[in-house]
């Protein structure tokens, strides 16, 4: 039957599609990308009509031999292709590419770990990822691919060759987690914390628990296992109606003492075993990512020297901890996001380190905040030790509605060009910058030369 008619055919479509994806099994959403021969999916913003704005760029994903097949829900691409089996028409691509998602996940047999949370999630699996990958071919979701695209983005990418799959779960709004939790059924769960990410969004701390307590709820219903932090008593409480939980963290088999920062060195220990851990991560805040990338680890039988080789191997990139060199500088950028939350942690290890340089602290606002910002980015600034640092630099309007000390260090910048501006007319030499700021600001570019 051709394709097109075992797709109108009800309950024979998912796995007529899912025989596509099986003969091509590359699914992408933008043609922008380098590829052949897959299949495109048009999604994204939605016109009067309710078509993607990705059907846009159906026909050239054909005709560039990109993609074999491309998912439309345009009913005039619909009309103009009715005879061309290679573009089927679907009733909404988003939808669809979440439900393929769902069936290829349930044909999957390799263990998958769900990471959720407010702070740390990329960073644990990039971790955990390293951990796993000594001993398993291991699936990590790429970059930050956790949204409704993300998840089955990445999903869609793990084949029958790996042997575990970590995936991380993004949201902004209550019910996204369970939604993205729902189409991982994830074996094993994982939250970091719970802290003032996307606070605007959610409303309130409250929601923000509630949220992140969504994968707990799924783990719970399906009866998979949680691996649970025991030094975080809120994520021990919130996790309270799942049965199979693994715990890490003060009092059990997997914990840690620090014994260094700003770059965080640690004792680990696992049952009898004890090593010391010097990782590149700055701040005492990352332990628990640490120790759950090693409680995972040795959940699956990775020796306690391999796990501590794993986490020492990690080089903090893509502007989370990542510290570069520059003008004979040294400068940390922490920039991909902030949130009062990890805005107040990062801070707090700043001012109690000795690094032996002169301190610069760069400060993008911080963005999605809502009714919230104003309240705390004036806790922000009250937090500041003025004296820790030569200069401080505030960026974004955000910081022009509270008050401020009147200290000397302070520069008040509009935009990350008036910084540039400031910057190019300094001298400033084995200094030493902590720059941190929602993505918005983009902070990272005024290191590039
Ligand atoms: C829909 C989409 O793909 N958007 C991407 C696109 O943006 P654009 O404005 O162009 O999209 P449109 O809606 O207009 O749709 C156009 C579509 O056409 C495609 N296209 C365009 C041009 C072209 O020449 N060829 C084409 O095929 C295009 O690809 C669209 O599909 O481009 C932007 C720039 O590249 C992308 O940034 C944008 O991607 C969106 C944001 C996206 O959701 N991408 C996912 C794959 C993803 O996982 N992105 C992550 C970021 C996830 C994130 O922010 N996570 C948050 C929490 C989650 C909150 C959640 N509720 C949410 O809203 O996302 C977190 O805190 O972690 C990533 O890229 O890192
Ligand atoms: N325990 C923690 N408490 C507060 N902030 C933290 C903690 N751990 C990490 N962070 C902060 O979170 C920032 C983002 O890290 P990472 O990208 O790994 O997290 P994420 O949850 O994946 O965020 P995103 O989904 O936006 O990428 C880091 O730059 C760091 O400042
Ligand atoms: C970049 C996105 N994942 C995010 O975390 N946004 C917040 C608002 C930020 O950039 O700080």
């Amino acid at each position: 039957m051709p394709i097109k008619q075992q797709l109108f055919y009800p309950n024979f479509a998912m796995k007529a599609l899912y025989q596509l994806y099986l003969d091509h099994p590359f699914v992408f959403i933008d043609t922008r990308k380098e590829l052949l021969n897959g299949i495109f999916v048009a999604v994204g913003q939605k016109d009067e009509r309710g078509a993607h704005r990705g059907n846009q760029f159906a026909t050239f994903a054909i005709e560039s031999g990109k993609a074999a097949y491309a998912l439309i829900n345009d009913v005039d691409l619909k009309e103009k292709y009715k005879e061309d089996d290679r573009y089927i028409f679907v009733e909404d691509g988003e939808k669809t590419l979440q439900d393929l998602a769902k069936y290829h996940r349930q044909q999957l047999t390799c263990p998958i770990i769900a990471i959720a949370g407010s702070n740390g999630k990329t960073t644990l699996k990039e971790l955990l990822s390293r951990v796993l990958s000594s001993q398993y071919k291991t699936f990590a979701t790429r970059g930050n691919l956790n949204n409704h695209l993300g998840v089955p983005l990445s999903l869609l990418s793990i084949d029958s060759s790996y042997e575990m799959a970590i995936l991380e779960i993004g949201a902004n709004h209550l019910e996204e987690t369970r939604f993205l939790a729902e189409i991982i059924e994830p074996d094993y769960g994982l939250v970091t914390n719970c802290g003032k990410d996307h606070l605007g969004e959610y409303g309130s701390i409250e929601n923000i628990i509630k949220a992140n307590k969504e994968l707990y709820d799924v783990l719970a219903e399906m009866d998979r296992t949680a691996f649970v932090c025991t030094n975080d008593s809120l994520l021990v409480d919130i996790s309270a109606a799942i049965t199979k939980r693994i715990f890490y963290g003060k009092t059990a088999t997997v914990k840690a003492q620090i014994l260094a920062r700003p770059f965080l060195k640690f004792c680990l220990q696992i049952d009898d075993f004890e090593t010391t851990v010097q990782t590149n991560l700055f701040g005492q805040f990352w332990l628990d990512a640490l120790l759950g990338a090693a409680a995972v680890g040795h959940h699956f039988g990775i020796a306690g020297t391999t796990i501590k080789n794993a986490l020492e191997s990690y080089q903090p990139a893509a502007l989370r901890s990542q510290l570069i060199e520059w003008n004979g500088n040294k400068v940390l950028l922490d920039c991909y996001n902030a949130n009062p939350s990890s805005m107040e942690v990062f801070l707090a290890e700043i001012q109690a380190s000795s690094l032996q340089a002169s301190q610069i602290l760069i400060l993008g606002e911080m963005l999605e905040l809502g009714a919230y910002s104003v309240a705390e980015h004036q806790q922000l600034i009250d937090r500041i030790n003025w004296e820790a640092f030569k200069a401080v630099f505030l960026v974004g309007a955000a910081f022009l509605e509270v008050s401020f000390p009147p200290a000397k260090q302070l520069h008040y910048f509009e935009n990350k060009a008036a910084v540039e501006d400031y910057l190019s007319k300094q001298d400033y030499q084995q200094c030493y910058f902590f720059v941190k700021g929602s993505r918005g600001n983009r902070l990272e570019e005024l290191f590039v030369d």
